[in-house]
């Protein structure tokens, strides 16, 4: 049979086969020999030892689309970055550290502002204004007023979704408003893998509904450490590199350079001085970590 692994701790991993539920499956010696260790999100294929136990081994990994070192997982096709519109107030820096490390991990973007009751229609139209420039697709919802839910039901279908975020933004919130509740199975999975304080040590993914996943992990929800070179940078923010070519110099960092076109459109208001002052910051900041 065919399934996923949704998770894996101390040798074991719990693979979900569509229809079939959750197995418990140890990986045959095989593996191990041609160095391919079985991560969270792999589609593996495994055979029942026992079916009312359910417990199975792993006989096959099948090839990856993509793999993520931090947090490691394989076959991610999106990440879900939420942030509160307000309470607490999105703390940008972090959140615009959470987009570089999406785009160069190349993994497509959906960008989520939760507790949107608590918000003004002038507060969404001023997030709009920073991110819009983005192009990733934004999403006001409320958790708590089940506001454009579906919308974001719509968004993760059939994809295998990496959850990211600082604390308290209402993530648990909004996982709870996304679990189907009329799909026993799915329901009772997504309890089995119980999502809270103790589990966060490793990534696991919750079934939201046929083919689709929600990988929730630690590994996305703190202030990380970026260390590339600082002439990277500028190709994470896909609004700046769009004008890239207009800057007078060629590889223009657009921080000191004369006849920057990045920073006339900030200063004409086509790019958000609030995403422009976050690169700066960034920018400083992978500066100081000279490596010898
Ligand atoms: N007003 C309002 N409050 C919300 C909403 N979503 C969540 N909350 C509240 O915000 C607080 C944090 O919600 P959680 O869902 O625990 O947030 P979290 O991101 O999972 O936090 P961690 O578990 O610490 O990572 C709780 O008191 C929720 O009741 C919302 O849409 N509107
Ligand atoms: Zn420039």
């Amino acid at each position: 049979m065919q399934g996923k692994i949704v998770k894996g701790i101390a040798g074991f991993y719990y693979v979900d086969v569509v229809g079939s539920g959750v197995y418990e499956c140890k990986a045959k010696g095989g593996f191990r020999r041609d160095g391919k260790k079985p991560l969270v999100g792999d589609n593996v294929e495994i055979c029942v030892l026992d079916e009312d136990r359910k417990v199975g081994s792993m006989t096959e990994i099948f090839p990856r689309k993509n793999q993520l070192i931090r947090p490691a997982a394989a076959n991610v096709d999106q990440a879900l970055v939420v942030f509160a519109a307000a309470r607490p107030k999105p703390h940008f820096n972090l959140l615009d550290r959470f987009l570089v490390r999406m785009e160069r991990e190349k993994i497509p973007v959906i960008l989520c502002f939760n507790k949107e009751d608590i918000v003004t229609e002038e507060d969404v139209k001023a997030l709009e204004d920073i991110y819009g420039a983005t192009g990733y697709p934004l999403i006001f919802t409320s958790a708590k007023e089940e506001t454009n839910i579906e919308i974001l039901k719509r968004a993760l279908r059939g994809k295998t979704t990496v959850l990211a975020g600082p604390s308290g933004v209402g993530k648990s919130s909004l996982v709870n408003r996304l679990i189907p509740e009329a799909d026993m199975e799915t329901g009772e999975i997504s309890r089995k893998i119980e999502r809270g304080k103790h589990t966060t040590r490793h990534s696991q993914l919750f079934l939201l509904g046929q083919d689709s996943y929600l990988m929730d992990t630690p590994g996305f929800s703190s202030l990380s450490v970026l260390d590339f070179e600082k002439e990277e940078l500028k190709a994470y923010f896909p609004e700046f590199a769009r004008w890239e070519e207009a800057c007078r110099f060629h590889g223009c960092d657009h921080i000191h350079e004369p006849g920057c076109k990045v920073k006339e459109k900030v200063e004409e208001g086509a790019i958000s001085p609030v995403r422009y002052k976050s690169y700066q910051e960034i920018y400083e900041e992978l500066r100081g970590k000279r490596r010898y």
